[in-house]
């Protein structure tokens, strides 16, 4: 092939793919907590994200490290490191999605809810910074309890008077990533081509992976097995916990599942269509303000919150039992952010 004709069919393949060189607008990038297990892998990814121009990495202590580190890499965006109180205003300015890994994970033997004493104070700190700074951000909520977290963002937008549901996300493509991986190894079909829509929150019970909806569909699953799908998938942060022994929770994997969601969220913004992933936002699919499903994202950020679609009386019974340990932690956050 003639190297013309090979650079413009590279440039076609790039933009079927939403990573069109010319056509995409600046887009910056904050994430806060870039100094940590999952924030220094978080930045490197979104470092190599072509749709990302300016990358911000903000933490309480060493991000001028991770910033002169990552910003050696052969990639366009454009890098700085923020320290402390006093430049989370500048990191956060003009950013169009701010992740958040920020807090501390979990040991074993805690559940997520654990975190919440500490991190719910942070998270609520963060958000009000946001709210002053990048009002109009995306705000990828990573720190745990997510189901607990996101009702607090909201709540201190809110008050803020800067909220906009469509633009609060719990990031919750870790289960997603998980369900996906344990149902293409037992069903024996490539993960690439896998599809497995996780609902309701982001802890134990409250991970309900959809295998019924699972693409490709597989008859060789019996219902016994697709219990301990399950099971791996609501306990997959314990798994690692566990593997890790107190060093920590999940970090290279949800790395990665932060930076799929972010990328996700960028070519939304960018506006390219049917971009569709599960997260936990504001809802009307259950009676639960706050639910976990698959959303349409779009230049504003949620266009659309989908359905539950079909669930068979295995899944029903999950929904039913999750709502009650969901509600609470969605209550807790609200009280959180009013009490404080
Ligand atoms: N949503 C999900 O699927 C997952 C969520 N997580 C959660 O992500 C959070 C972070 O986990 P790791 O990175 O492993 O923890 P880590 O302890 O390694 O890093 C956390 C970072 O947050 C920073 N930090 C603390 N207070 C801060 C503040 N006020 N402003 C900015 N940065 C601050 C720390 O300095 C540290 O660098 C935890 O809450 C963990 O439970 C972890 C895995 C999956
Ligand atoms: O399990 C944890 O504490 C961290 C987390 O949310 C996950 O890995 O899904």
């Amino acid at each position: 092939m003639r190297p013309s004709l090979l650079k413009s069919t590279a440039e076609l393949l790039r933009r079927s793919r939403g990573y069109a060189s010319t056509a995409n607008p600046e887009r910056k990038v904050a994430i806060l907590g870039a100094a940590g297990g999952i924030g220094q892998p978080l930045s490197l990814l979104m470092k190599l994200n072509p749709l990302v121009s300016s990358l911000s990495l903000y933490d309480i202590a060493g991000t001028p490290g991770v910033a002169a580190d990552v910003s050696h890499i052969n990639s366009p965006a454009l890098m700085k490191g923020f320290m402390g109180d006093d430049q989370l205003g500048e990191a956060l300015e003009g950013s169009d999605i701010v992740i958040i890994p920020a807090g501390v994970p979990r040991k074993p033997g805690m559940t997520r809810d654990d975190l919440f004493n500490i991190n719910a104070g942070i998270v609520k700190a963060l958000c009000t910074a946001i709210a002053k700074h990048c009002p109009n951000a995306l705000v990828n909520m990573i720190s745990n309890p997510v189901n607990s977290t996101v009702p607090i963002a909201a709540e201190v937008f809110k008050k803020a008077g800067t909220y906009d549901e469509k633009k609060l996300f719990g990031v919750t493509t870790l289960d997603v990533v998980r369900a996906k991986t344990f149902y293409a190894g037992k069903a024996g079909v490539p993960v690439t081509e896998v599809n497995v829509p996780v609902v309701g929150g982001h802890a134990g019970i409250t991970i309900l992976p959809l295998f019924s909806q699972a693409t490709p569909a597989s008859n060789s699953l019996s219902q016994e097995d697709i219990e301990a799908l399950t099971k791996r998938t609501q306990d997959g942060g314990t798994e690692v916990v566990e593997a890790k022994a107190g060093k920590g929770s999940a970090t290279l994997s949800m790395a990665y599942a932060g930076a799929v969601f972010a990328d996700a969220c960028l070519k939304g913004l960018n506006g390219v269509p049917d971009i569709v992933e599960c997260s936990f936002v504001q809802s009307t699919v259950t009676e639960l303000p706050f639910f976990a499903s698959k959303v349409r994202l779009g230049k504003n950020g949620v266009e659309e919150v989908l359905g539950l679609g079909e669930l068979n009386d295995f899944e029903k019974k999950g929904l039913e039992s999750l709502k009650v340990e969901l509600k609470s932690s969605i209550e807790k956050g609200i009280k959180f952010a009013h009490g404080n």
